[in-house]
C-alpha cells in the first residue's frame, strides 16, 4: 500500500526531541497512511524507541507535532492518547502481574467502553465475554486463559501483549521489538501471528533484523541520529548505500 495514496493515520512533522540536554530525535517528518505495515529500522540509540515514546506522549516533543487521523495528539497526556487510537507494546512486556490473561483481554475491552445503563450493562457483558473467548482463540491463548503472566511462556506473553493492544481498537499499533528474546522459530510465529490478527490495523513497528522484516513491512523508515536517513520498501532500503554503511552492512 502507498502511503501517499491512502488517508494519514499518522502524521509526524518536524519533531525533535531533546533529553538529558541531548538532542534525540532532530526534525523527524513521517507520514503513515491508512493499512500500511511499516519497520522502523536503525542503529542502537537511533531514537527508534524514543519517537514511540514521543507518539504515546510518554516524552514531550522540544519542536513539532504528531498527527493521528488529523488530530493533533502531542500535547495529550498518555491515557488520552492511548484513547485517541494508538496501541502499543513495549520492548519489555508490560503487563500486570497478578490479573490471569482472561482478565488483561477483559481490562483491554472494558477500558475503551463508554459506561451504560444499567438495563444494558448485561448485555455488554456477555459482548465482552464473546470476544474475550475469540480473542484468547486468535492468539492461541485458549489453554493459559487462567493463568497469570509468570505461568506463561515468553512468546505467549508478547502474544497476549499484542492481543492488549489489538483488543484496544486503536487504529494505530506501535510494537517496539515484538520478536526481542525469541528464537528464529518463535519470532517466525510471532510475525506470522501479527500478520494474521492486525489485517485490519495500521502497523509501525521496530525490528533489528531485516529478514524478518520482509516477511511483514510493505516499507521501512531507516532512523540515523535521531533523524529519517531513508524511507522506501524493503528492497530500495537493502539496496540504498547511506543504509548499508550506518546500519544493514553491520546487521546482516
Ligand atoms: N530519558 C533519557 N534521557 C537522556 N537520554 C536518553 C533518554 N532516553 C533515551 N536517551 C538516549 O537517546 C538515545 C536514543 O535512544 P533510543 O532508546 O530512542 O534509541 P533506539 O534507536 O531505540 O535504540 P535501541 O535499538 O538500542 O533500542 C540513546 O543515546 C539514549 O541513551
Amino acid at each position: 500500500m502507498n502511503a501517499a495514496t491512502t488517508p494519514a493515520v499518522l502524521e509526524v512533522r518536524g519533531a525533535s526531541c531533546v533529553l538529558g540536554g541531548q538532542t534525540i530525535l532532530s526534525n523527524v517528518n513521517l507520514r503513515i497512511g491508512t493499512g500500511e505495515r511499516v519497520a522502523l529500522i536503525g542503529p542502537n540509540g537511533a531514537g527508534k524507541s524514543t519517537l514511540f515514546q514521543a507518539i504515546s506522549g510518554l516524552v514531550a516533543l522540544s519542536a513539532g507535532n504528531i498527527w493521528l487521523t488529523g488530530r493533533r495528539i502531542d500535547r495529550l497526556p498518555p491515557s488520552r492518547i492511548a484513547l485517541a487510537g494508538v496501541g502499543r507494546s513495549f520492548q519489555s512486556p508490560q503487563v500486570f502481574a497478578s490479573l490471569s490473561v482472561a482478565d488483561h483481554l477483559r481490562a483491554a475491552l472494558i477500558a475503551r467502553q463508554r459506561p451504560r445503563q444499567w438495563w444494558r450493562q448485561r448485555a455488554a457483558d456477555a459482548a465482552t465475554e464473546r470476544k474475550v473467548q475469540h480473542g484468547l482463540s486468535l492468539l492461541g491463548l485458549q489453554t493459559c486463559a487462567d493463568l497469570t503472566p509468570q505461568q506463561i511462556d515468553y512468546p505467549r506473553l508478547r502474544a497476549l501483549e499484542l492481543g492488549l493492544a489489538l483488543l484496544g481498537q486503536a487504529p494505530l499499533l506501535l510494537l517496539d521489538e515484538p520478536t526481542a528474546g525469541m528464537s528464529r522459530a518463535q519470532a517466525a510465529a510471532m510475525f506470522d501471528l501479527i500478520a494474521r490478527v492486525a489485517t485490519d490495523r495500521t502497523l509501525l513497528l521496530i525490528e533489528h533484523d531485516p529478514d524478518r522484516l520482509l516477511r511483514l513491512a510493505s516499507r521501512v523508515i531507516v532512523l540515523h541520529q535521531g533523524q529519517v536517513l531513508a524511507d522506501g520498501t524493503p528492497e530500495q532500503i537493502r539496496q540504498d548505500a547511506r543504509v548499508q554503511a550506518v546500519y544493514l552492512g553491520a546487521a546482516t
